[in-house]
Protein backbone atom coordinates (compact mmCIF):
# COMPACT_ATOMS: atom_id res chain seq x y z
CA UNK A 1 0.00 0.00 0.00
CA UNK A 2 1.30 3.51 -0.86
CA UNK A 3 2.36 5.55 1.99
CA UNK A 4 -0.38 8.53 1.11
CA UNK A 5 -2.66 5.87 1.23
CA UNK A 6 -1.61 4.57 4.95
CA UNK A 7 -1.62 8.42 6.00
CA UNK A 8 -5.26 8.24 4.59
CA UNK A 9 -6.51 5.11 6.61
CA UNK A 10 -4.64 5.24 9.65
CA UNK A 11 -3.59 7.55 12.01
CA UNK A 12 -0.86 8.23 13.77
CA UNK A 13 1.46 6.41 11.17
CA UNK A 14 4.72 4.91 12.55
CA UNK A 15 8.18 4.90 10.72
CA UNK A 16 11.62 4.31 10.93
CA UNK A 17 14.44 5.48 9.29
CA UNK A 18 18.12 3.32 8.62
CA UNK A 19 20.67 4.07 6.75
CA UNK A 20 22.58 1.62 4.77
CA UNK A 21 25.68 0.41 5.79
CA UNK A 22 29.00 1.98 5.62
CA UNK A 23 30.93 -0.46 2.77
CA UNK A 24 29.03 -1.52 -0.33
CA UNK A 25 27.64 -5.03 0.14
CA UNK A 26 28.09 -5.21 3.74
CA UNK A 27 24.28 -5.97 4.03
CA UNK A 28 24.03 -8.69 7.06
CA UNK A 29 24.06 -6.11 9.51
CA UNK A 30 21.71 -4.09 7.97
CA UNK A 31 19.24 -6.55 7.22
CA UNK A 32 19.23 -7.82 11.17
CA UNK A 33 18.70 -4.42 11.89
CA UNK A 34 15.25 -4.89 10.00
CA UNK A 35 14.56 -8.10 11.44
CA UNK A 36 14.12 -6.54 14.91
CA UNK A 37 12.81 -3.63 13.42
CA UNK A 38 10.05 -5.71 12.05
CA UNK A 39 8.41 -6.88 15.04
CA UNK A 40 7.56 -3.67 16.05
CA UNK A 41 5.23 -3.40 13.15
CA UNK A 42 6.16 0.12 11.86
CA UNK A 43 3.85 1.34 8.73
CA UNK A 44 7.03 1.83 7.31
CA UNK A 45 10.43 1.88 7.28
CA UNK A 46 12.56 4.67 5.52
CA UNK A 47 15.93 4.06 3.20
CA UNK A 48 18.63 6.73 3.55
CA UNK A 49 20.79 8.08 0.26
CA UNK A 50 23.81 9.88 0.85
CA UNK A 51 22.76 10.82 3.82
CA UNK A 52 24.61 13.80 6.21
CA UNK A 53 26.30 14.67 2.41
CA UNK A 54 28.45 10.96 1.97
CA UNK A 55 28.51 10.11 -1.60
CA UNK A 56 27.74 6.55 -0.78
CA UNK A 57 26.50 2.72 -1.51
CA UNK A 58 23.57 2.63 -3.96
CA UNK A 59 22.13 -0.50 -1.73
CA UNK A 60 19.27 1.73 -0.88
CA UNK A 61 17.24 0.47 -3.36
CA UNK A 62 18.17 -3.37 -2.67
CA UNK A 63 17.17 -2.80 1.17
CA UNK A 64 13.99 -0.88 0.48
CA UNK A 65 12.91 -3.63 -1.96
CA UNK A 66 13.71 -6.21 0.49
CA UNK A 67 11.97 -4.93 3.13
CA UNK A 68 8.68 -5.16 1.04
CA UNK A 69 9.45 -8.68 -0.25
CA UNK A 70 10.64 -10.11 2.96
CA UNK A 71 8.53 -8.49 5.47
CA UNK A 72 5.43 -6.87 3.21
CA UNK A 73 6.28 -3.60 5.02
CA UNK A 74 5.92 -0.92 2.98
CA UNK A 75 9.09 1.14 2.14
CA UNK A 76 9.93 4.65 1.25
CA UNK A 77 13.08 4.89 -0.63
CA UNK A 78 15.48 8.21 -0.09
CA UNK A 79 16.80 10.00 -3.49
CA UNK A 80 18.55 12.86 -3.47
CA UNK A 81 19.23 15.23 -6.67
CA UNK A 82 22.39 17.38 -6.00
CA UNK A 83 24.46 15.53 -7.90
CA UNK A 84 22.37 13.56 -10.45
CA UNK A 85 21.49 14.23 -14.08
CA UNK A 86 18.27 13.91 -15.69
CA UNK A 87 19.34 10.29 -17.36
CA UNK A 88 20.54 9.42 -13.99
CA UNK A 89 17.52 9.69 -12.26
CA UNK A 90 15.82 8.64 -15.31
CA UNK A 91 17.70 5.26 -14.76
CA UNK A 92 16.93 4.80 -10.91
CA UNK A 93 13.35 5.56 -11.19
CA UNK A 94 13.69 1.90 -14.07
CA UNK A 95 15.17 0.00 -11.32
CA UNK A 96 12.86 1.25 -8.62
CA UNK A 97 9.90 0.50 -10.76
CA UNK A 98 11.21 -2.76 -11.73
CA UNK A 99 11.60 -3.60 -8.04
CA UNK A 100 8.29 -2.54 -7.01
CA UNK A 101 9.23 0.45 -4.97
CA UNK A 102 6.58 2.89 -5.20
CA UNK A 103 7.54 5.59 -2.56
CA UNK A 104 10.25 7.53 -2.83
CA UNK A 105 11.62 11.10 -0.14
CA UNK A 106 12.64 13.48 -3.00
CA UNK A 107 15.31 16.01 -1.24
CA UNK A 108 17.94 17.76 -2.81
CA UNK A 109 20.25 16.78 -0.41
CA UNK A 110 23.38 18.08 1.70
CA UNK A 111 25.29 20.03 -0.30
CA UNK A 112 28.93 18.11 -1.24
CA UNK A 113 31.76 20.87 0.14
CA UNK A 114 32.58 23.02 -2.89
CA UNK A 115 29.94 22.35 -5.18
CA UNK A 116 28.57 25.05 -7.59
CA UNK A 117 25.38 25.78 -6.90
CA UNK A 118 23.74 26.97 -9.43
CA UNK A 119 24.50 24.46 -12.64
CA UNK A 120 22.32 21.44 -11.70
CA UNK A 121 19.76 19.73 -13.47
CA UNK A 122 17.44 19.39 -10.01
CA UNK A 123 18.16 23.28 -8.24
CA UNK A 124 15.81 21.71 -5.35
CA UNK A 125 13.58 19.19 -4.29
CA UNK A 126 10.64 21.01 -5.61
CA UNK A 127 12.25 20.45 -9.12
CA UNK A 128 13.09 16.75 -8.76
CA UNK A 129 9.28 16.42 -7.30
CA UNK A 130 7.74 18.02 -10.38
CA UNK A 131 9.34 15.68 -12.51
CA UNK A 132 8.17 12.40 -10.73
CA UNK A 133 4.81 13.91 -11.01
CA UNK A 134 5.42 14.45 -14.81
CA UNK A 135 7.04 11.20 -15.80
CA UNK A 136 6.16 8.63 -13.09
CA UNK A 137 3.54 7.63 -10.40
CA UNK A 138 5.44 7.01 -7.63
CA UNK A 139 3.78 8.42 -3.93
CA UNK A 140 6.09 11.29 -2.96
CA UNK A 141 7.26 12.35 0.27
CA UNK A 142 9.43 15.57 1.32
CA UNK A 143 11.20 17.24 3.80
CA UNK A 144 10.01 19.75 6.01
CA UNK A 145 11.60 22.54 8.58
CA UNK A 146 9.72 23.04 11.75
CA UNK A 147 12.43 25.30 13.06
CA UNK A 148 13.69 26.52 9.02
CA UNK A 149 15.94 24.89 6.64
CA UNK A 150 19.77 26.11 7.80
CA UNK A 151 20.47 27.36 4.27
CA UNK A 152 17.19 29.61 4.10
CA UNK A 153 17.34 33.57 4.85
CA UNK A 154 13.96 33.04 7.28
CA UNK A 155 11.48 30.72 8.30
CA UNK A 156 8.85 32.56 6.53
CA UNK A 157 11.15 32.49 3.09
CA UNK A 158 11.26 28.65 3.85
CA UNK A 159 7.93 28.56 4.34
CA UNK A 160 7.10 30.26 0.90
CA UNK A 161 9.69 27.66 -0.45
CA UNK A 162 7.58 24.43 0.89
CA UNK A 163 4.22 25.77 -0.25
CA UNK A 164 6.06 25.64 -3.68
CA UNK A 165 7.39 22.07 -3.17
CA UNK A 166 4.12 20.96 -1.87
CA UNK A 167 2.67 22.38 -4.75
CA UNK A 168 4.93 20.70 -7.24
CA UNK A 169 3.39 17.73 -6.09
CA UNK A 170 4.35 16.45 -2.24
CA UNK A 171 1.98 13.90 -1.01
CA UNK A 172 3.33 14.11 2.62
CA UNK A 173 6.08 15.76 4.36
CA UNK A 174 8.61 14.57 7.42
CA UNK A 175 10.02 16.62 9.74
CA UNK A 176 13.65 17.72 10.03
CA UNK A 177 14.51 16.73 13.63
CA UNK A 178 13.67 18.49 16.97
CA UNK A 179 14.06 19.19 20.33
CA UNK A 180 11.31 21.46 21.29
CA UNK A 181 7.60 20.66 19.99
CA UNK A 182 6.45 23.67 20.64
CA UNK A 183 8.41 24.57 17.63
CA UNK A 184 6.41 21.88 15.68
CA UNK A 185 3.40 23.04 16.84
CA UNK A 186 4.09 26.37 15.89
CA UNK A 187 5.33 25.38 11.88
CA UNK A 188 2.24 23.15 12.13
CA UNK A 189 -0.31 25.87 12.69
CA UNK A 190 1.72 28.53 9.95
CA UNK A 191 1.84 24.96 7.00
CA UNK A 192 -1.85 24.66 7.72
CA UNK A 193 -2.96 28.19 7.45
CA UNK A 194 -0.82 28.42 3.86
CA UNK A 195 -3.60 26.08 3.02
CA UNK A 196 -1.08 23.17 2.84
CA UNK A 197 -2.70 20.14 4.08
CA UNK A 198 -0.78 16.89 3.31
CA UNK A 199 0.00 15.22 6.19
CA UNK A 200 3.00 15.88 8.13
CA UNK A 201 4.75 13.23 10.03
CA UNK A 202 7.03 14.11 12.99
CA UNK A 203 10.59 13.74 12.76
CA UNK A 204 12.33 12.30 15.85
CA UNK A 205 15.54 11.71 17.06
CA UNK A 206 16.46 9.95 20.75
CA UNK A 207 20.73 11.40 21.25
CA UNK A 208 22.02 9.08 23.20
CA UNK A 209 25.72 10.38 22.61
CA UNK A 210 27.49 13.97 23.03
CA UNK A 211 29.10 13.56 19.58
CA UNK A 212 25.82 12.40 18.18
CA UNK A 213 24.15 15.86 19.56
CA UNK A 214 26.52 17.57 18.30
CA UNK A 215 26.75 16.38 14.48
CA UNK A 216 22.74 16.65 14.57
CA UNK A 217 22.67 20.05 15.76
CA UNK A 218 25.30 21.04 12.84
CA UNK A 219 23.44 19.42 9.80
CA UNK A 220 19.72 20.39 11.56
CA UNK A 221 20.37 23.68 13.36
CA UNK A 222 17.66 22.52 15.90
CA UNK A 223 17.47 24.59 18.97
CA UNK A 224 17.94 23.04 22.02
CA UNK A 225 15.60 23.59 24.95
CA UNK A 226 17.02 24.96 28.15
CA UNK A 227 16.08 21.24 29.97
CA UNK A 228 17.83 19.16 27.34
CA UNK A 229 20.59 21.49 27.94
CA UNK A 230 20.54 20.48 31.35
CA UNK A 231 20.18 17.26 30.96
CA UNK A 232 22.78 16.94 28.60
CA UNK A 233 25.67 18.99 30.18
CA UNK A 234 24.50 16.97 33.38
CA UNK A 235 25.37 12.94 31.95
CA UNK A 236 27.76 14.11 28.86
CA UNK A 237 30.33 12.05 30.49
CA UNK A 238 28.36 8.72 31.55
CA UNK A 239 27.19 7.01 28.57
CA UNK A 240 24.85 5.02 30.16
CA UNK A 241 22.66 7.65 31.93
CA UNK A 242 22.95 9.87 28.93
CA UNK A 243 21.79 6.79 26.90
CA UNK A 244 18.80 6.56 29.48
CA UNK A 245 18.30 10.11 29.11
CA UNK A 246 17.82 10.39 25.71
CA UNK A 247 15.37 7.76 25.70
CA UNK A 248 13.19 9.45 28.34
CA UNK A 249 13.36 12.51 26.68
CA UNK A 250 12.31 11.40 23.02
CA UNK A 251 9.48 9.62 24.80
CA UNK A 252 8.14 12.66 26.21
CA UNK A 253 8.25 14.33 22.99
CA UNK A 254 6.11 11.73 21.59
CA UNK A 255 3.74 11.19 24.13
CA UNK A 256 3.18 15.38 24.09
CA UNK A 257 2.89 15.12 20.04
CA UNK A 258 0.27 11.66 20.35
CA UNK A 259 -1.68 13.38 22.33
CA UNK A 260 -2.42 16.85 20.06
CA UNK A 261 -3.32 14.40 17.60
CA UNK A 262 0.08 14.34 14.86
CA UNK A 263 -0.66 12.54 11.60
CA UNK A 264 2.47 10.09 12.42
CA UNK A 265 5.75 9.78 14.21
CA UNK A 266 9.06 9.03 12.27
CA UNK A 267 11.68 7.44 14.02
CA UNK A 268 15.57 8.67 13.05
CA UNK A 269 16.73 5.34 14.85
CA UNK A 270 20.45 5.28 13.03
CA UNK A 271 20.22 1.67 12.76
CA UNK A 272 19.85 0.37 16.72
CA UNK A 273 16.74 -1.75 17.04
CA UNK A 274 17.42 -1.61 20.67
CA UNK A 275 16.43 2.19 20.69
CA UNK A 276 13.69 1.65 18.18
CA UNK A 277 12.36 -1.06 20.71
CA UNK A 278 12.72 0.98 23.87
CA UNK A 279 10.74 4.18 22.27
CA UNK A 280 8.00 1.72 21.09
CA UNK A 281 6.73 0.49 24.34
CA UNK A 282 7.32 3.33 26.03
CA UNK A 283 4.09 4.76 24.25
CA UNK A 284 3.03 1.46 22.90
CA UNK A 285 -0.97 1.80 25.19
CA UNK A 286 -0.60 5.48 23.84
CA UNK A 287 -0.18 4.46 20.16
CA UNK A 288 -2.95 1.60 20.75
CA UNK A 289 -5.42 4.01 22.75
CA UNK A 290 -4.96 6.48 19.71
CA UNK A 291 -5.50 4.02 16.99
CA UNK A 292 -8.56 2.08 18.50
CA UNK A 293 -10.19 5.39 19.42
N1 LIG B 1 19.54 12.27 2.76
C1 LIG B 1 18.46 12.17 3.50
O1 LIG B 1 17.98 11.07 3.70
C2 LIG B 1 17.84 13.42 4.14
C3 LIG B 1 18.37 14.65 3.87
N2 LIG B 1 17.86 15.83 4.39
C4 LIG B 1 18.52 17.13 4.11
O2 LIG B 1 17.63 18.22 3.95
C5 LIG B 1 18.28 19.29 3.23
C6 LIG B 1 17.58 19.93 2.07
O3 LIG B 1 16.84 19.02 1.37
P1 LIG B 1 15.41 19.39 0.88
O4 LIG B 1 14.56 19.85 1.96
O5 LIG B 1 15.00 18.27 0.05
O6 LIG B 1 15.77 20.65 -0.06
P2 LIG B 1 14.92 21.82 -0.68
O7 LIG B 1 15.44 21.99 -2.07
O8 LIG B 1 13.47 21.68 -0.48
O9 LIG B 1 15.42 23.07 0.20
C7 LIG B 1 16.79 23.42 0.27
C8 LIG B 1 16.92 24.94 0.47
O10 LIG B 1 16.49 25.63 -0.69
C9 LIG B 1 15.41 26.49 -0.42
N3 LIG B 1 14.43 26.35 -1.52
C10 LIG B 1 13.63 25.28 -1.77
N4 LIG B 1 12.88 25.48 -2.88
C11 LIG B 1 13.22 26.70 -3.35
C12 LIG B 1 12.81 27.47 -4.48
N5 LIG B 1 11.88 26.99 -5.33
N6 LIG B 1 13.37 28.68 -4.67
C13 LIG B 1 14.29 29.17 -3.82
N7 LIG B 1 14.73 28.48 -2.73
C14 LIG B 1 14.21 27.27 -2.50
C15 LIG B 1 14.84 26.03 0.90
O11 LIG B 1 14.23 27.09 1.62
C16 LIG B 1 16.05 25.48 1.61
O12 LIG B 1 16.78 26.50 2.25
C17 LIG B 1 19.50 18.72 2.79
O13 LIG B 1 20.43 19.23 3.69
C18 LIG B 1 19.18 17.23 2.81
O14 LIG B 1 20.28 16.45 2.71
C19 LIG B 1 16.75 15.78 5.17
C20 LIG B 1 16.15 14.60 5.48
C21 LIG B 1 16.66 13.33 5.01
N1 LIG C 1 20.81 17.77 6.81
C1 LIG C 1 20.34 16.53 7.01
N2 LIG C 1 20.84 15.50 6.30
C2 LIG C 1 20.38 14.25 6.49
O1 LIG C 1 20.88 13.34 5.82
C3 LIG C 1 19.31 14.04 7.43
C4 LIG C 1 18.83 15.15 8.14
N3 LIG C 1 19.37 16.37 7.92
N4 LIG C 1 17.87 15.01 9.08
C5 LIG C 1 17.19 13.79 9.29
C6 LIG C 1 17.96 12.62 8.90
C7 LIG C 1 19.05 12.18 9.85
N5 LIG C 1 19.91 11.45 8.95
C8 LIG C 1 21.20 11.06 9.24
C9 LIG C 1 22.02 11.84 10.00
C10 LIG C 1 23.31 11.47 10.26
C11 LIG C 1 23.78 10.28 9.76
C12 LIG C 1 25.19 9.88 10.08
O2 LIG C 1 25.92 10.60 10.67
N6 LIG C 1 25.58 8.69 9.69
C13 LIG C 1 26.91 8.20 9.90
C14 LIG C 1 26.91 6.98 10.78
C15 LIG C 1 26.44 7.27 12.15
C16 LIG C 1 26.43 6.06 13.06
O3 LIG C 1 26.94 5.00 12.66
O4 LIG C 1 25.88 6.18 14.14
C17 LIG C 1 27.44 7.77 8.58
O5 LIG C 1 28.65 7.86 8.40
O6 LIG C 1 26.60 7.39 7.77
C18 LIG C 1 22.96 9.47 9.00
C19 LIG C 1 21.67 9.87 8.74
C20 LIG C 1 19.43 11.58 7.60
N7 LIG C 1 18.70 12.80 7.66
Amino acid sequence: MDIKTIFNKKKPVLSFEIFPPKRDGDLNSVYKTIDALAMLDPDYISVTYGAAGSERSNTTLDIAAFIRKQYQIESLAHLTCVSSSKDDVDRIFDKFEAAEIENILALRGDLPEGMATNNRAFQYAGDLIQYIKETRNFTVGAACYPEGHIEAKSRTVDLINLKQKTAQGADFLVTQLFFDNEKFYDFRREVRALDIDIPITAGIMPVLNKNQIERMVALSGASLPDKFKRIMSKYEFNPQALHDAGIIYASEQLVDLLSTGVDGIHLYVMNKPEVAKQLVDNVSNVLKALRSS
